[in-house]
């Protein structure tokens, strides 16, 4: 069995029904990786909330979204709510955001453990710890005191990495889980995500060719809510199809290109741009 299986997924939001995924179909093997690219806007986020079962209530979801088998769309939020975690978790771009500030990050990996597994609660603290120095924590009993401020970017992401695995689920959705850090440890949280995936399936969403493909096998490109070109990465990277991923292509071959240098957009190729 397949861990995901999206057929014809279609999110549209508010009383005009903006389309922001437009009939997306896929499937994820149960070890998988798969890559999701595109630019801002194009329905990235939105499908891998979707898979978690998290959009907001304005959204109008059609098609299927089966998770081991089971159909989210539709469910209601008491069907949801123990799979996540348990069967899938996100981990998401701005830790601080997901992070609760008021809270000891020990704290808040242990109510994760607590939640699904009530059982084993005498042993919670022990594997807080344990899920701490998976995660490359140097002093796992001084970060497990720590307020998420007193903590770096980097070893923030390492935290929530550690609340997103702490109940072993076989599907780990990562949304630019390395954007907002600098380029030494951004390459630190990959070689740590690429770790800890082995043996899961996992969705990665990202703006950044170079970044999905250290981690993922396959990759599908979005552009304006719809998949444009799907693939083996290495094989997109050697031989794009579309205008649009040619354009990516030749923005991750740039290299070193400085901070905020525009990735190609939409209106590059369609008439009047310059593709
Ligand atoms: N809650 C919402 N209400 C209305 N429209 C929304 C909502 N969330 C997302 N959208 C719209 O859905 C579209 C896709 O958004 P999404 O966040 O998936 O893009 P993205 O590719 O992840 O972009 P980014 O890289 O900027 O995160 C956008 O047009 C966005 O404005």
């Amino acid at each position: 069995m397949n861990r995901l299986e999206v057929t014809d997924l279609t999110v549209a939001f508010g009383r005009r029904r903006t389309v922001a995924v437009d009939r997306l179909s896929f499937t994820l093997g149960q070890h998988e990786r798969l890559g999701i690219i595109g630019q801002s806007g194009s329905g990235k986020s939105v499908t891998g909330l979707a898979m978690i079962g998290l959009l907001p209530e304005n959204a109008h979801v059609s098609g299927s979204i089966l998770l081991n088998g089971r159909e989210l769309v539709g469910a209601p939020e008491r069907e949801l709510r123990p799979l996540r975690g348990d069967e899938v978790s996100m981990i998401f771009q701005e830790p601080m955001t997901a992070l609760d500030p008021t809270m000891r990050v020990g704290r808040q990996i242990g109510e994760v453990v607590a939640l699904h597994h009530r059982d084993r609660r005498g042993g919670i603290h022990d594997e807080v710890l344990d899920w701490l120095g998976r995660v490359g924590m140097t002093d796992p009993e001084r970060v497990a005191r720590s307020f998420p401020d007193e903590l770096s970017g980097g070893q923030r992401q390492r935290a929530l990495v550690a609340m997103a695995l702490a109940n072993e689920p076989g599907l780990v959705i990562c949304d630019e889980p390395t954007t907002a850090l600098d380029v030494i440890v951004q390459r630190q949280i990959l070689d740590l995500l690429d770790e800890q995936l082995q043996g899961r399936a996992s969705l990665f969403v990202s703006h950044d060719l170079a970044v999905v493909r250290q981690v993922c096998d396959r990759v599908l490109v979005m552009l304006q809510g719809r998949v444009v070109e799907s693939g083996k990465i290495d094989d997109i990277i050697e031989d794009p199809q579309h205008p649009y991923t040619r354009g990516l292509v030749a923005a991750a071959r740039i290299g070193n290109h400085p901070r905020g240098t525009r990735l190609p957009t939409m209106t590059d190729f369609t008439e009047g741009g310059r593709a």
